[in-house]
């Protein structure tokens, strides 16, 4: 038996960075939440220990903090790039950087003074980089996590297979609830608009999910994927994982009630997990931007 060194990786994880931007009395804040993955050169390091061509996790935690301070934070995309550029760039033992960031929203205490702030839900905005440095190939992933939606109705699950272990009934109504976890590639990486982007992609997943009359939790991701990739021409591939929050109806009738699928009890687990891929079967694979 031969044992070698096989695919390896380093970085920070995880660094915590709020960034606070002056404008007089009103502040502007940005909230991150950033993962630097790096690659590279790093045989010797683990053979060895020779650590020559490794640079600290700890440098790149104080490069986030430096970079925000000198160049601001933007678009998380393009913060992203920034840094894994930076990574490849400066660092000959560095070939390849991944960064992920989550950003989490505040919006203002309504009638308050300009610095007071409340955070917008659960939901995050992501985005995944990754960058071989200049000339090198660069994907650029956005998207956004525990976007939670609810159909009141709309919704029906019937067909399915019914082997032994099969109790669950068929239904023409029921709630459909998911926490959306969607990420979307974009076809030129580096190519800018992210913001708009991001906005626009968001509305075609919650129109989408509104929209579509369901028959399976999969038809209606199918359909969330497909709205996204008609309406961006900038994105060729949507991934997304929707958990089924299970909602029961309620037997009222040990209590004289009826429950005309009025009350339900909301389980948090065991949940069906539901993911897919729609893409543009014209755009060049990229299974790399999703690592
Ligand atoms: O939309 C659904 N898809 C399933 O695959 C499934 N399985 C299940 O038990 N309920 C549901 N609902």
């Amino acid at each position: 038996m031969g044992i070698v060194l096989g695919p390896n990786r380093y970085g920070k994880a995880e660094t915590r960075v709020v960034r606070v931007r002056r404008d007089g009395d009103v502040h502007h804040i940005r909230d991150l939440n950033v993962g630097i993955s790096l690659s590279g050169d790093m045989d010797e390091a683990h053979l060895t220990g020779d650590n020559a061509a490794v640079l600290p996790t700890d440098s790149q935690k104080n490069t986030v903090f430096a970079f925000a301070r000198e160049h601001g934070i933007g678009e998380i995309e393009e913060f992203a790039l920034l840094l894994a550029r930076h990574f490849t760039g400066s660092q000959p033992t560095i070939r390849h950087a991944r960064v992920e960031v989550e950003e989490y929203a505040w919006s203002r205490v309504p009638s308050s003074s300009g610095h007071s702030f409340v955070r917008s839900g659960t939901e995050v905005r992501t985005a995944l980089v990754h960058s071989e440095g200049t000339g090198g190939a660069e994907s650029v992933v956005s998207g956004l996590k525990d976007l939670v939606v609810l159909n009141s109705t709309g919704s029906e699950f019937h067909g399915f297979i019914q082997d032994e272990y099969t109790t669950l009934q068929p239904t023409r109504d029921r709630i459909l609830a998911t926490a959306v976890t969607a990420r979307w590639r974009h076809r030129v990486p580096g190519g800018g608009g992210y913001g708009a982007s991001f906005a626009a992609a968001r509305r075609c997943l919650l129109e989408a999910f509104a929209e579509t009359h369901s028959l399976s939790l999969q038809q209606t991701l199918y359909q969330m994927g497909r709205r996204v990739l008609e309406e961006r021409e900038e994105l060729c591939e949507v991934r997304l994982a929707m958990p089924n929050k299970h909602h029961f109806l309620v037997d009222l009738s040990p209590f004289g009630l009826d429950n005309d699928n009025e009350v339900f009890f909301a389980a948090d687990r065991p949940y069906g997990l539901i993911e897919g891929t729609v893409l543009d079967d014209a755009a060049p694979a990229a299974p790399d931007a999703w690592n």
